[in-house]
């Protein structure tokens, strides 16, 4: 890639920090949720990262579970060095496995595998009064646990305790009586460990001693000095905005910290929603201050798009066009803002990239398999020279929004559904003119209109209407019609990578449903996508 990626004062280094280290669990990245929830600021990065490399000193360190066996000969194993680190440690699962290893290697395959529920009968010594007792201070002394393991520890490492039990497993919690080292064979981290997050803190806060300080009123105050640092007196940012949640907070940061020496462009490519490029214009522009530029290269994009219905084309012609365009008014801007007396050449480009992205690029898949660089619009940079900045990097979706609210982003684009890049040119199924779009754009107003009038619009993920590319017979004021199909598509998920449909009532469907036929010309007929994903995926192609 053309682009280097920023450094400077980074969040680890100015807010006690919890590094969870990944074995390529599932759950990995919820021990780093579950902390930000607690206030406390967590990275997540993969098991084979070398200690001496880490260029900040965590207040403690979790090593999370993992679909592998501490014995087997392709097992990863933690740096060494993060036992001369000198803070505490928690194993969870493979995690205790890793620890009992280091100590002395008494792990092996259980004859019993356990999943799912089971109670933890907790153990405290000396009164409650020793370090080793820490990790369930508060704790009731039998709680519900969640288990997911086969692999067992055949005996308690030297100088270690047990701090828990459950039925089946005697070692299912343990401690270090010289060092503040913990193992859990449970794992606190998913929401059927009810007191987990309970445990996790009494770790990060009663054990290491993170203060709590995360919030997104810091970050926000932070974040700005550091961009303020990274970007100098007068470097000048560019960046691509959709009206979309994460870029809006993205370019309302990057203006809070440079003001008009950021420049946001919106490439209209004529396939957004009805108004959707004014609308965004006004609020970006009037509402948020941001100084931007509105392309409308719709007629470049829909020339392109003519006759192509197959999706994966769409995508590419779009994708394509996109950079091209973005690309041409970024010279353009370029030329225009360079080398005045206030303002230093454009060498920076903005993008939302959110810590999921992050997460799936460092996250460890095993040794045999390649680890993926993340796909945020990388592109964009090529023949660019621009360097690379990206403050949402280590925030989650949630974090988002509430900075957004925090840099006092209107409510309703802080909560708006996510649209795709690719826009109406998937929601309108084969080809793409200027008829089939006006279609789409006002059964989608209708759909989404009733759907906030009903009071839904928080509740479900995301909303639309796509157009189908067949046509069906109606009958309406007595003549028979032979007109298109709207599909309506609605669906509650937490990660967008499954979803259920929303299960509407018939009285909203039939409103819906009637307006859509009565008030859009060219549609006699409205169905209910009730895929859920998978098999389906969200988008109709
Ligand atoms: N029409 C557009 N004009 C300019 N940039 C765009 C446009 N559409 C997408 N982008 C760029 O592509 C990025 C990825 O889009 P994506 O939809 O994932 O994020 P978003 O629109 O910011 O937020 P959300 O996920 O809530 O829609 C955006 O952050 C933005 O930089
Ligand atoms: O910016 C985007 N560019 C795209 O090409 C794209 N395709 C799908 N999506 C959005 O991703 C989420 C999952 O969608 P799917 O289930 O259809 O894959 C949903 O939120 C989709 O709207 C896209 N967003
Ligand atoms: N969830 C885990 O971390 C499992 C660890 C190990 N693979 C076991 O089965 O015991
Ligand atoms: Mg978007």
């Amino acid at each position: 890639m053309a682009a280097n990626t920023e450094t400077a004062i980074e969040p680890h280094k100015t807010f006690d920090t919890i590094l969870v280290l990944d074995f390529g669990s599932q759950y990995s990245h919820l021990i780093t949720r579950r902390l930000r929830e607690l206030n406390i600021y967590s990275e997540m990065l993969p098991c084979t990262q070398k200690i001496a490399e880490l260029p900040w000193k965590p207040k403690g360190v979790i090593l999370s579970g993992s679909p592998f066996s501490v014995y087997e000969e392709i097992a990863p194993h933690v740096d060494p060095a993060v036992f001369e680190l000198d803070v505490p440690i928690l194993g969870i699962c493979y995690g205790l496995q890793e620890l009992a290893w280091y100590h002395g290697k008494n792990v092996l395959a259980s004859e019993k595998k356990e999943y799912g529920h089971a109670f933890l009968d907790i153990h405290r010594h000396a009164g409650g009064e020793s370090h080793i007792d820490r990790l369930f201070q508060g704790i009731a002394d039998r709680i519900q646990v969640w288990m997911s393991h086969g692999d067992k520890l055949a005996k308690l490492p030297e100088g270690f305790e047990v701090i828990a039990t459950t039925g089946s497993a005697p070692f299912a919690g343990i401690a270090y009586t010289k060092k503040p080292y913990f193992g859990i064979q449970f794992h606190p981290e998913v929401t059927h460990t009810p007191q987990g997050t309970q445990i996790l803190a009494n770790f990060a806060v009663g054990i290491c001693h993170a203060k709590q300080e995360w919030s997104m009123e810091k970050f926000v105050d932070k974040e700005i000095e550091r961009i303020r640092a990274l970007v100098g007196e007068k470097g000048q940012v560019i960046g691509a905005v959709s009206g979309g949640v994460d870029s809006t907070v993205a370019a309302k940061l990057m203006h809070e910290a440079i003001g008009n020496r950021f420049h946001a462009v919106l490439v209209d490519n004529g396939v957004m929603r009805l108004n959707e490029a004014q609308q965004v214009q006004e609020t970006l522009q009037k509402g948020l201050g941001i100084n931007l530029t509105v392309v409308d290269a719709s007629e470049k994009f829909l020339g392109r798009l003519k006759g192509v219905t197959e999706p994966e084309k769409k995508r590419k012609i779009i994708g394509n066009t996109f950079i091209e365009v973005f690309q041409d008014t970024a010279k353009e801007i370029t030329a225009a803002a360079s080398g005045s007396a206030e303002a230093g050449p454009i060498e920076w480009l903005l993008q939302g990239t959110l810590y999921p992205d992050v997460i799936e690029s460092i996250s460890f898949k095993g040794p045999s398999a390649t680890i993926k660089t993340h796909h945020n619009v990388g592109g964009l940079l090529e023949g660019m020279h621009l360097k690379l900045i990206e403050p949402l990097r280590e925030l989650f979706k949630d974090e988002v929004r509430a900075l957004g609210t925090n840099l006092g982003i209107p409510e309703e684009l802080v909560w708006r559904h996510p649209f795709p890049g690719p826009g109406l040119a998937i929601r309108v199924l084969g080809e793409v003119n200027a008829e089939q779009l006006r279609i789409a754009r006002e059964a989608d107003v209708i759909f989404i209109e009733e759907i906030r009038a009903a009071g839904l619009y928080r509740k479900i993920s995301q909303a639309f209407a796509a157009l189908l590319p067949v046509k069906a017979v109606g009958v309406m004021g007595d003549k028979r019609m032979h007109e298109q199909v709207i599909a309506l598509r609605a669906v509650e998920t937490t990660d967008f990578m499954t979803a259920d449909w929303y299960p509407f009532d018939g009285e909203f469907l039939k409103r819906v449903s009637r307006r859509i036929v009565n008030e859009v010309n060219g549609v006699c007929r409205v169905l209910y996508d009730i895929t859920s994903k998978p098999p389906g995926t969200i988008e109709m192609e």
